[in-house]
């Protein structure tokens, strides 16, 4: 029988250890949005479920525009720190979905037609006053992780976007049932993430499954993918500390009265506390 020597299977041993598994990599990243992506926050739980009070909905639609309308910045802040066209051309059209064309418009147009359709003034939603401070520490948290962190970890942190499908389907049957000012016109923004996110979802998993190629930057590019899903579960943290009980609205908060336009049929149903 052959023997092996005690120094020749620590090494071997060592080399298994730092050859990381493609596979399993990709299921570590999968069970972070398992156990802690936003669709388990109580948040969208009301939300989606028909428990939010239109006045929470609309806090919702304000605090999460800034969300929106910061992605873009996120994204051209990552192309600016890339030296190479193909990744360039790849990641650009992540600008144009949310941006879209003058004629057109993006996500962005698209996220304001559901301000409007919630009867708020897209004017005030656009202008991002009224937005709680933990939301702009938590987003602008993001846009700085991605100006400044290692390449990898930048496009890690933007794979929660894997989870986001499940959530988009999950908010437009949610919506349409329980509330009465969502139509196709309103849920565009939803319905548009689907056919645009499985692409970008693709090449960035791609991206980081190639490029995570020892141990330590798997564990860099997990622990940017755990701190996103911090930076989207802060961002209901703070919504539902201001709006759902106690309902404690901060200084600058919105107050739930401030740039509603227009009478919506929601405003008729008895659901929920409303502020
Ligand atoms: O509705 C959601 O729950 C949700 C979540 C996420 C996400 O997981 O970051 C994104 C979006 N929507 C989204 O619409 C979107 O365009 C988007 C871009 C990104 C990103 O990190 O680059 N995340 C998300």
């Amino acid at each position: 029988m052959m023997r092996v020597s005690r120094s020749a299977m620590t090494a071997w041993r060592s080399i298994l250890q730092q050859t990381p598994n493609r596979q399993s990599f990709e299921h570590r990243l999968r069970a972070i949005g398992a156990e802690r992506y936003h669709d388990k926050h109580p948040f969208h739980v009301m939300l989606h479920g028909g428990e939010c009070s239109l006045t929470q909905v609309r806090a919702w639609v304000i605090n999460r525009f800034y969300y929106q309308s910061r992605i873009p910045m996120k994204d051209a802040a990552f192309m600016s720190r890339s030296d190479n066209p193909d990744l360039r051309r790849a990641w650009r059209r992540r600008i144009e979905d949310h941006d879209g064309g003058i004629e057109e418009g993006g996500g962005i147009r698209r996220w304001l037609k559901l301000a409007e359709a919630v009867g708020l003034d897209p004017d005030y939603v656009a202008s991002t006053k009224g937005v709680l401070a933990g939301t702009r520490f938590a987003v602008d948290a993001y846009l700085h992780f991605v100006r400044e962190k290692p390449m990898l970890e930048a496009v890690a942190s933007s794979l929660t976007e894997m989870f986001a499908p499940k959530i988009h389907s999950d908010r437009i049957a949610g919506l349409l049932k329980h509330y009465a000012f969502a139509d196709d016109r309103a849920l565009a923004y939803f319905r548009q993430r689907l056919n645009e996110a499985p692409e970008e979802v693709a090449f960035g998993l791609g991206y980081v499954l190639d490029h995570a190629d020892t141990l330590e930057k798997q564990d860099a590019a997990a622990s940017a993918l755990t701190f996103k899903t911090d930076v989207l579960w802060s961002q209901l943290d703070t919504l539902y500390s201001a709006y759902v009980t106690p309902g404690r609205i901060p200084p600058g908060g919105w107050d739930g009265h401030e740039a509603v336009v227009a009478f919506s049929p929601d405003d008729d149903l008895p659901k929920g506390q409303r502020l």
